[in-house]
């Protein structure tokens, strides 16, 4: 007996559309629909056709006359499976975004979005009694008896589908020719005159019957005509097949050999290999070998007949990167990252949903790759912010890598040269294993000698962003061929002010942290605490007139660095250079290949970059993102200038590191200096105790936002009188203030932080403001809650 009535989550994420509804199933679906499956259901008033996920089945019940029925079944088979299901309740009990937005999550856009589905089949039967002359059938030009029976088709295996994006995205394929008949081949007699017809014989000669070749590569050999000429003998024969959009990452990667673990190395592997029982903090020094040691637990995850997850950051997720995987584990990988196409993705996708990938290599959204049996997942880099999705839905990759590890008991391994404090301190207190990598695996690397700049000293006459030490270095450095890379630190552009002959940047004084520069209202305000005052003419520390707005750009520098230096070849990456798909690898592929003496980049060049030749890098301003209104910048700038200096030196020749700064002595810029992540710990975590904020303290944002600025303060304080009711005298609620950035999209934009450290009732007095948005007078309102934020602009 098939139940008769589908629960659905439908695809308007509203509070009250936030609980599956009954729909019933008409009697020819029945056997067919499936949970994880999406289909259109007819909602509301004017029963309009909406997406919906099947999410469960109401069996008991049969009386289904008073419920609307399912119209049609989206999916041949689920597209979410059980886990990820299971994933989803969890996730909406701490990420505060609706249900669909979490499911959505999940899947490729492709699946979010309108599509075909494009039938083919091989069995003369079907092919006679259902397509006609066609080869292939539309799904959606089928009637519902007509689609019911086609599932069934699909079920038995006698048809196969293709989901065809009604954009422009749709299965890529190309033509392949075969050699079929290595015969007639031979039997071939051509005239000596025949030149190129000969040439081609010969080539095919040397080859064994069933052997492929791209139809494009063999006319690029010998010319269309004479392709033609075998195909025309049916000796070749031409197919078209599809291809994986990503294949260009496997091209020209010639396979690699694993290498001899250090005895470091080998016992952190041990350790990750022998036991699943809690998740391992890697913290390993910058060109350590934690790479190497990733892959092979992948490796023996593989050999167990498992599956693995490796999520690296957006901005390392570089082809240099990714053949560094393909090169170890070939074809049996997955790319997922955002600069695929929306079709690349779903190749990507269904390549893993189908079981043909053990290893998925991505970006944040790969931790939802629909792997079965995972053996583990691994987080480089862990503490980075592009972990965790600033938009709906708000969640942190590393929490659902904690929650799938424990599904799949499977090891997780997060790791970072820098590990963000929150994860290190988990470590401290056993919730993580911790395992050390304190030596470069490469034996002849040192770690770099770091020299710190006080710019307040050596501002060149010559130029605003260079001293002359950093100009002469990089001379020396090109006068013997080596290469060196500048970072350009471009967080917080123009952000906050400061004083260029003291360094002096205006403080909040009830807060310890920068002020912000508000352009439009000409004012330094804090994040944090709504404190503002008027910008200063002369700095409050030394009467200099020479108050800034910081901030300068890559470009901008690239041209007065080619002033300087007119010789020097330099490549620039940043957003703007890479904005196109495929320039970031161009770029890096052309340093590596010794085509620029010099690579000028943002954050993006501090992460990965592992090139033999590199003896020096510059960093041209340590400063901008430590005076950024978040009282994570000192561990920011900690991480990026510890990174970054991680990129000299990683072969035989000695690196050089020299960091131009106007806080010489402050102690993320100092402790970076000495790459004592030890001590940085140890100072931050007393800083954080001291003003009440993570890891001591758990944070929510709420974001109120509204195009009458009046009704965002309003309904603001509306908010914090409900949080106030519903949460304990211990619960700090900081604000409302205006965002930095405090009007976008014609929006203002106001925030609420709360800071707690136990609150029985938060997930109560959170659904509770959520439910805020469902009031009528309302309907305008926007709101954010961030459970943790990473982000404070
Ligand atoms: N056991 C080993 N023997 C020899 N060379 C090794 C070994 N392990 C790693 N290497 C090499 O040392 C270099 C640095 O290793 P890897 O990139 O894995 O370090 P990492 O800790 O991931 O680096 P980072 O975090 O700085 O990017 C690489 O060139 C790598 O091939
Ligand atoms: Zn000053
Ligand atoms: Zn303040």
């Amino acid at each position: 007996m098939y139940p008769k009535i589908a629960k659905i989550i439908v695809d308007v994420p509203t509070m009250q559309t936030d609980k599956p509804f009954s729909y019933a199933i008409p009697d020819e679906l029945v056997a067919l629909i499936q949970i994880g499956m999406r289909v259109h259901v007819p909602f509301g008033k004017g029963n309009r056709l909406m997406q919906g996920f099947v999410v469960g089945f109401d069996a008991g019940k049969t009386d289904v006359s008073e419920l609307k029925s399912i119209s049609e079944v989206l999916d041949f088979e689920p597209v979410l499976n059980h886990e990820q299901l299971k994933l989803a309740d969890e996730m909406r009990k701490t990420v505060f975004s609706y249900k669909i937005s979490i499911l959505k999550a999940m899947l490729p856009n492709l699946l979010n979005s309108s599509y075909d589905k494009v039938l083919t089949t091989t069995d003369v039967t079907v092919a006679a009694q259902y397509f006609g002359n066609s080869t292939e059938i539309h799904f959606s030009s089928l009637d519902e008896n007509e689609q019911a029976v086609m599932m069934k088709l699909h079920r038995e295996g006698k048809i196969s589908v293709k989901y065809v994006a009604h954009a422009k995205e749709s299965i890529k394929t190309k033509k392949v020719v075969t050699l079929t008949d290595v015969t007639a081949l031979k039997a071939l007699t051509i005239p000596l005159r025949a030149k190129k017809r000969l040439e081609m014989q010969a080539f095919l000669q040397d080859c064994a019957e069933e052997k492929t070749w791209d139809y494009s590569e063999l006319v690029k050999k010998f010319s269309r005509e004479v392709v033609k000429f075998f195909l025309m003998k049916a000796i070749l024969n031409l197919t078209e097949v599809e291809v994986s959009r990503s294949q260009d990452y496997f091209s020209n990667i010639t396979a690699d050999e694993q290498k001899v673990l250090n005895a470091e190395q080998m016992s952190a592997y041990q350790a990750i290999i022998n036991s699943a029982e809690k998740p391992f903090l890697l913290e390993g020094v910058t060109g350590s070998g934690k790479t190497e040691v990733y892959l092979q637990v992948i490796a023996h995850t593989i050999a167990q007949g498992k599956t693995a997850i490796m999520l690296v950051p957006e901005i390392s997720l570089t082809p240099l990167m990714t053949s560094r995987f393909i090169a170890r584990f070939g074809e049996n990988v997955a790319i997922m990252h955002s600069g695929l196409s929306d079709g690349e993705k779903y190749d990507e996708w269904r390549k893993i949903a189908a079981g043909k990938a053990q290893v998925v290599v991505g970006a944040r959204s790969a931790i939802f790759a629909p792997l079965e049996n995972i053996g583990a997942i691994i987080i480089d880099e862990e503490h980075e912010t592009s972990y965790k999705q600033d938009s709906n839905p708000r969640y942190h990759a590393r929490d659902i890598a904690i929650w799938r590890a424990k599904y799949h008991g499977a090891a997780l391994v997060l790791g970072s040269a820098t590990p963000s404090l929150e994860t290190r301190a988990r470590a401290q207190q056993n919730v993580y294993q911790l395992l050390h990598l304190t030596q470069r695996a490469n034996a002849k690397a040192q770690i770099p000698q770091v020299e710190i700049l006080d710019m307040r000293q050596h501002l060149s006459d010559k130029s605003a962003s260079f001293s002359q030490v950093l100009l002469d270095k990089i001379s020396e450095k090109i006068a013997k061929n080596e290469q060196v890379v500048l970072m350009l630190n471009r967080r917080g552009y123009s952000s906050f002010v400061m004083c260029r002959d003291c360094g002096f940047v205006p403080e909040c004084p009830n807060c310890d942290i920068s002020l912000t520069l508000h352009m439009d209202t000409k004012t330094l305000n804090c994040h944090y605490c709504g404190h503002t005052e008027n910008i200063p003419y002369a700095c409050p520390n030394c009467q200099s007139q020479k108050i800034r707005y910081y901030g300068s750009g890559t470009q901008k520098v690239e041209e007065e660095l080619s002033e300087l230096l007119p010789t020097v070849r330099i490549l620039r990456m940043d957003v703007d250079t890479t904005k196109k798909k495929g320039a970031h690898g161009r770029i890096l592929n052309s340093f590596g290949a010794g085509e620029a003496d010099i690579l000028l980049g943002t954050q993006m060049i501090a992460k990965g970059l592992d090139f033999p030749n590199v003896t020096l890098v510059g960093v041209i301003n340590a400063d901008t993102a430590l005076n950024l209104p978040d009282f994570r910048s000192s561990e920011r700038t900690f991480q990026l200038l510890t990174q970054v200096a991680g990129r000299a030196g990683r072969a035989d020749k000695v690196g050089e590191v020299l960091i131009q700064t106007f806080n010489p002595n402050h102690y993320a810029i100092k402790l970076a200096q000495t790459h004592d992540y030890e001590s940085f710990y140890q100072t931050e975590m007393d800083f954080r105790r001291k003003l009440g904020y993570p890891p001591y303290y758990y944070t929510v944002q709420i974001v109120i936002s509204h195009k009458n600025e009046d009704e965002a303060v309003k309904k603001s304080y509306e908010i914090m009188t409900i949080l106030r009711r519903n949460l304990t005298e211990k619960a700090q609620i900081l604000g409302p203030i205006p965002k930095p950035i405090a009007r976008t999209h014609n929006l203002y934009h106001y925030q609420l932080l709360i800071k707690y450290r136990f609150e029985a009732n938060l997930t109560q007095a959170l659904n509770a403001v959520l439910d805020l948005t469902q009031v009528r007078e309302n309907r305008e309102l926007r709101l954010a809650i961030d459970n943790e934020p990473q982000n404070f602009m």
